[in-house]
C-alpha cells in the first residue's frame, strides 16, 4: 500500500490547486454556470422500507468537474470500491487487531444482504434484536417491573465514548418518539459528579441501569456500574434485587457475570462492531427503550438504506463518497484543519459531538496501515453547534477568521413542533431562513463597493474594510423533509461511509484506537501513588510539581 501522496491523481491534484487556486471563485464559478446547482447536487432516495429522501447540494464549493473526476480518480486508485466490498464481505479490514468491521451486518434487515453472514452470524444477530424487542416491550408497558413491583419510569445509560454517545445523540435527537413516561440519563464520566447528580433524579425502585461497555473493562463505567449499584443497594438492600435493575451491553460475558449481571440480562454483540460504530447493537438497548422497537427498527433500515446506496451506487453519484473527496481536497490542498457541523435543528444539538468521535477516533491517525508515516494531513478536526446558537458565537471566525473552515449544513424542512404557543410555522422559516442564508454569506460575502455604498460618503476605510466579507468560503448543505428515525439512520450512516472512504484513501485503518491506551497506563500508574509525596516517583517535574499540589491541597 502507498502513501496517498504518490497516487497520480494526487499528484494533479496538487497541481490543480497549484495553478487553477485563483481561479476556484465561487462567485465566478456560479455566474459562469447556471447549471451549477443541478450539476453538483444530488437527491438521495432509500431504496429499503418507507422513503427516506435527502438533498446534498455540494455546488458551494471549491470544485470544478475536472477537480471532481480527478478526486474520483483518487478514489479508484486508493481501491475505494474494493475496500468496501472487503468491508461487505467480512474481511478482516482492521488488519491491527485482525478484526472483521461489519456494523453494516447489524442492519442488514429486510430483505437481508447476508453480509458479512460468516463472521457476523445472521442469526445471532436477529437474536439480539428479538432480546431487545422482547425486553423493550416488557419495560415500555409496564410488564417489567422493579423489586417493589413498581414499572419503570428512569433509565441510566452508564457507559464511555462508543457506548454513551450514540445513545445521547439519537434519543436526543429523536425526542418526539419517546415514551411519554420513561425518562433516559446518560452517566459517562469517571467524575462522581456526573452520578452523583443522576441519582438524584432517580428512584431505586423505579430505575433500570444499563451497564454499556463493550469490553466491561473501562474504568469509568465499571466504576461508575460499581457506585450505582450499591447506590442502589443502600435502599434495596437484597442483592436478589440487582437482576431486576441492572442489565449489562456487552462482548465479555465472563466480567459481566463478575460483575453480578446474570446473563439472562444480558445483551451481547461482537468484536466485529467498533464501540464507535455500535449504536445499531445491542448498545442501542436504551434508544430502543425509549422510541420503541418499532422505531429502532427504523432507525436501522435508514442505515440500511444508505448501506446498499454506498455499496452499489457508481462512486460519482454515490453521496458518502463525493462528501469524503470534497472533505479530502480542503483538508489535504487547502490545508483546512477543521470541518464543522452545523445542523439547523435543536433535535440534532448532540450530532457534532457524536461525530466528533466517529470521525476523530477513526481517523486521527499517523501511521498508515503498513506502517509509515504520513506526510499529508488525515482526519480532521469536526466540532459545531446547532444553527442558529453557534451564528451568535463562533460564526465570526468562520466569515471573517483567517481560517479556511469547510462546514456542512444539515437541516430538516418540517419540524416537529410547529406551533410553539400559539405561534404557527413561525420558529422554523425564520430557522431555515438562516440555513439558506449563512451559507450564501459564506460563498458569495460582501465586497468593499457593497459595503461603501452602504455606509454612504464619509465612512472610514478602516471601518469599510472591517465590514468585507471575502467570501468564497465553502460549505455543503443537506436538507431532508423530517428528521425520522429512518432519516436519522439514512444521515449517520452516510457520515459513517464518508469517514471510511477518506480512511482508505490516507492508507490508515479507521477501526482500531491506540491512541487513546497511553493515557490509560499512565493514570493507573499515578492513580497507585496518589497517597504519599514519597509515593510520587518516575516523573518529568512538571508532573510531579502538579502531583505534589494536589496532595497539598485536596481535603478528602
Ligand atoms: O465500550 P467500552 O469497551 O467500555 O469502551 C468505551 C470506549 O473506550 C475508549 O477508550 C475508546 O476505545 C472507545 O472507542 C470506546 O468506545
Amino acid at each position: 500500500m502507498s502513501l496517498a501522496s504518490n497516487y497520480t491523481a494526487w499528484k494533479k491534484l496538487q497541481s490543480i490547486y497549484d495553478s487553477q487556486r485563483s481561479e476556484l471563485v465561487l462567485k465566478q464559478l456560479f455566474a459562469a454556470d447556471p447549471q451549477r446547482f443541478a450539476k453538483f447536487s444530488k437527491t438521495y432516495h432509500s431504496t429499503v422500507g418507507p422513503e427516506t429522501t435527502f438533498l446534498l447540494d455540494y455546488s458551494k464549493n471549491l470544485i470544478t468537474e475536472d477537480v471532481l473526476s480527478t478526486l474520483f480518480s483518487l478514489a479508484r486508485e486508493a481501491g475505494v470500491e474494493k475496500t468496501r466490498d472487503a468491508m461487505f464481505s467480512g474481511a478482516h479490514i482492521n488488519t491491527s487487531e485482525d478484526r472483521a468491521v461489519l456494523h453494516i451486518a447489524l442492519r442488514d434487515i429486510a430483505p437481508s444482504e447476508n453480509w458479512g453472514i460468516q463472521e457476523a452470524g445472521a442469526n445471532e444477530v436477529k437474536e439480539v434484536l428479538a432480546h431487545i424487542k422482547n425486553f423493550t416491550d416488557k419495560v415500555r408497558s409496564g410488564e417489567w417491573t422493579g423489586y417493589t413491583g413498581k414499572r419503570i419510569t428512569t433509565i441510566v445509560n452508564i457507559g464511555i465514548g462508543g457506548s454513551d454517545l450514540g445513545p445521547v445523540m439519537v434519543t436526543e435527537a429523536l425526542k418526539p418518539y419517546a415514551h411519554p413516561d420513561l425518562t433516559a440519563h446518560f452517566v459517562s464520566n469517571i467524575d462522581g459528579t456526573h452520578l452523583a447528580e443522576t441519582v438524584k433524579l432517580c428512584d431505586p425502585e423505579t430505575t433500570l441501569f444499563i451497564v454499556a461497555s463493550k469490553t466491561f473493562t473501562t474504568q469509568e463505567t465499571i466504576t461508575n456500574a460499581e457506585s450505582a449499584r450499591s447506590w442502589f443497594l443502600a435502599t434495596a438492600k437484597d442483592k436478589a434485587h440487582v437482576a431486576k435493575h441492572f442489565v449489562a451491553l456487552s462482548t465479555n460475558a465472563k466480567a459481566v457475570s463478575a460483575f453480578g449481571i446474570s446473563t439472562d440480562n444480558m445483551f451481547k454483540f461482537w468484536d466485529w462492531v467498533g464501540g464507535r460504530y455500535s449504536l445499531w447493537s445491542a448498545i442501542g438497548l436504551s434508544i430502543a427503550l425509549v422510541i420503541g422497537y418499532e422505531n429502532f427498527e427504523q432507525l436501522l433500515l435508514g442505515a440500511h438504506g444508505m448501506d446498499r446506496h454506498f455499496k452499489e451506487t457508481p462512486l460519482e453519484n454515490n453521496l458518502p463518497v463525493i462528501l469524503a473527496l470534497i472533505g479530502i481536497w480542503y483538508n489535504d490542498f487547502y490545508g483546512s484543519q477543521t470541518h464543522a457541523l452545523l445542523p439547523y435543528d435543536q433535535y440534532l444539538h448532540k450530532f457534532a459531538d457524536y461525530f466528533q468521535q466517529g470521525d476523530m477516533e477513526s481517523n486521527g491517525k499517523f501511521i498508515t496501515k503498513d506502517g509509515n508515516r504520513v506526510d499529508y494531513q488525515t482526519g480532521p478536526i469536526i466540532w459545531g453547534a446547532s444553527g442558529t446558537n453557534g451564528q451568535h458565537s463562533f460564526y465570526q471566525l468562520v466569515h471573517q477568521g483567517t481560517k479556511l473552515i469547510p462546514a456542512d449544513f444539515i437541516a430538516p424542512a418540517t419540524t416537529h413542533n410547529p406551533h410553539v404557543g400559539d405561534v404557527s410555522s413561525k420558529h422554523h422559516r425564520i430557522l431555515l431562513s438562516n440555513f439558506f442564508a449563512q451559507p450564501e454569506a459564506l460563498a458569495f460575502g460582501k465586497t468593499e463597493e457593497e459595503v461603501k455604498k452602504e455606509l454612504g460618503a464619509g465612512a472610514s476605510e478602516a471601518l469599510i474594510k472591517s465590514k468585507v466579507f471575502e467570501g468564497n468560503r465553502p460549505s455543503n448543505s443537506i436538507l431532508f423533509p423530517l428528521l425520522t428515525p429512518n432519516a436519522l439512520g439514512a444521515l449517520i450512516a452516510l457520515y459513517e461511509h464518508k469517514i471510511f472512504t477518506q480512511g482508505v484513501i490516507w492508507g490508515i485503518n479507521s477501526f482500531d484506537q491506540m491512541g487513546v491506551e497511553l493515557g490509560k497506563v499512565l493514570a493507573k500508574n499515578i492513580l497507585a501513588q496518589l497517597n504519599k509525596p514519597e509515593d510520587v516517583t518516575g516523573h518529568d517535574s512538571s508532573t510531579t510539581g502538579l502531583i505534589h499540589q494536589y496532595q497539598s491541597w485536596r481535603k478528602e
